[in-house]
């Protein structure tokens, strides 16, 4: 492609795409935009070089485009935009997590007939660099885990109900004030956005694809008031926690609300900042901490996408390698609820704090099997990790050793 044919073609000016524009502005390149791909026509915007238009084959169909960002919210509309850009060989940069956790087998499929290339990194933990990390560093690596804070609407709102005392619907609101919610906020609060992200390093880290329906996934909806206060009591925090690990050729993964002390490196990981730890054989364990939503941070990664050396793909070196790996769903966790004693039949062993409110050993696969009754019954249930387990052990000794007499 000649120097004439370096055009990027912007589909979506919203949060995300207006913090990519200010770094074209940045770096006086905004005159490599002439066309940005919007829905509405009326809405007033600030004023761009470019002109708005809302036919997105326009850009796609242009051969002065070599880039096309898509950036805009729908995951139906962004998959069918992604695909028609590939098949024109035009590089393709996206953020779209639902569309690429949902569709990323076909995804990679469509790219390596394609010319172009497909980059996303904005897609997972806004601002932290982590699918370059895994692919460029962790490729000769065996991970055996990751975990962490994907998602910074829930990271806001908990903090603010924890910090601050603001409530649920008004620390909703503000995360959406701030452009960290996703355009329908319960792929946030429900945990589906933390769970895109993570089958997404899933796929990077160990080779596997998974598809969200068979994945244990609880958001923050149903958090009580006691909840937060049994925290409280506890020097706790309630944080969500993506989790995948593998042991043996299994993987067992998770997205939960989680108890954790104030000795994890999670526990001051607040408001819009998300955290990956990575574990491996090798390099062993390492964190990576920063802002997970937002329009300059995930902007400024976008823009590193699109500038990617010209020859940077992704590699895939996990799925190549061709070792087989098995999802497994048999594990046991230990949860709290003020209302335990309503799982009854699902308890492997339990421990009543007082009347109805205890912590429960559970396993995955029977939580999978009730996570929507646990919704529509607006149940809470906590994870805890082996730390707070150890903790509360400890206070709760002897309704403890009652329970095991
Ligand atoms: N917000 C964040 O912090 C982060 C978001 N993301 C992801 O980035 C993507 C964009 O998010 P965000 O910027 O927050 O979303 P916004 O809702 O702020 O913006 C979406 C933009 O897409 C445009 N749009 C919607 N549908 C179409 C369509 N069919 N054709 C053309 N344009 C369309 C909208 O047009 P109009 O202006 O006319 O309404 C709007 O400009 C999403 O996939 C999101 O998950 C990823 C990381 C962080
Ligand atoms: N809604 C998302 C935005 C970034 O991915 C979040 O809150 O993390």
């Amino acid at each position: 492609m000649s120097t004439l044919n370096k055009n990027i073609g912007l589909i979506g000016f919203g949060v995300v795409g207006q913090g990519f524009y200010s770094y074209l502005e940045e770096n006086k390149e905004e005159k490599l935009l002439p066309k940005i791909v919007i829905k509405n026509n009326n809405k007033e915007r600030d004023e761009v070089k470019a002109k708005f238009i809302t036919e997105a084959d326009e850009v796609i169909n242009d051969k002065s485009v070599e880039t096309v960002v898509e950036l805009i919210s729908d995951d139906k509309e962004a998959f069918d935009i992604v695909t028609k850009a590939l098949k024109a060989g035009k590089n393709v940069v996206s953020a779209n997590k639902k569309m690429i956790a949902n569709n990323l087998e076909k995804l990679l499929e469509l790219e390596n007939k394609s010319k172009g290339r497909f980059l996303y990194e904005g897609a997972v933990c806004g601002s932290i660099p982590i699918i370059r990390t895994l692919n460029d560093y962790y490729s000769l690596d065996t991970v055996t885990q990751i975990q962490g804070i994907f998602n910074g609407s829930t990271n806001y709102i908990l903090t603010q109900i924890f910090k601050d005392n603001v409530s649920y619907q008004e620390s909703l609101a503000k995360a959406q004030k701030l452009g960290f919610a996703e355009a329908d906020p319960t792929s946030d609060v429900s945990g589906s956005d933390a769970l895109y992200k993570l089958l997404i390093l899933t796929t990077h880290a160990f080779g596997k694809f998974i598809s969200p329906s068979k994945v244990l996934k609880i958001g923050i909806q149903n958090i009580t008031d006691s909840d937060i206060a049994f925290a409280r009591e506890n020097n706790l925090k309630i944080k969500l926690i993506a989790s995948v690990k593998s042991n043996n050729n299994k993987l067992w993964l998770s997205v939960l609300p989680t108890f954790i002390t104030n000795d994890s490196v999670f526990y001051n990981v607040d408001n819009e900042f998300n955290a990956v730890e990575v574990v491996s054989e090798s390099i062993g364990k390492q964190t990576l901490i920063g802002k997970g939503a937002g329009s300059l941070p995930t902007g400024q990664v976008i823009y590193s996408d699109y500038k990617a050396p010209e020859n940077y793909k992704y590699k895939y070196d996990k799925i190549l390698s061709g070792k087989r790996i098995k999802y497994e769903t048999q594990e046991f966790i230990w949860v709290y609820s003020d209302k335990i004693t309503q799982f009854e039949k699902y308890i492997e062993e339990v421990v009543i704090i007082n009347k109805s409110e205890g912590y429960a050993k559970v396993s995955i696969a029977d939580l999978i099997k009730i996570q929507e009754e646990l919704l529509d019954e607006k149940l809470s249930l906590i994870a805890l990790t082996d730390e707070a387990l150890k903790q509360l052990n400890k206070k709760y000794e002897f309704a403890y050793a009652l329970q095991y007499a």
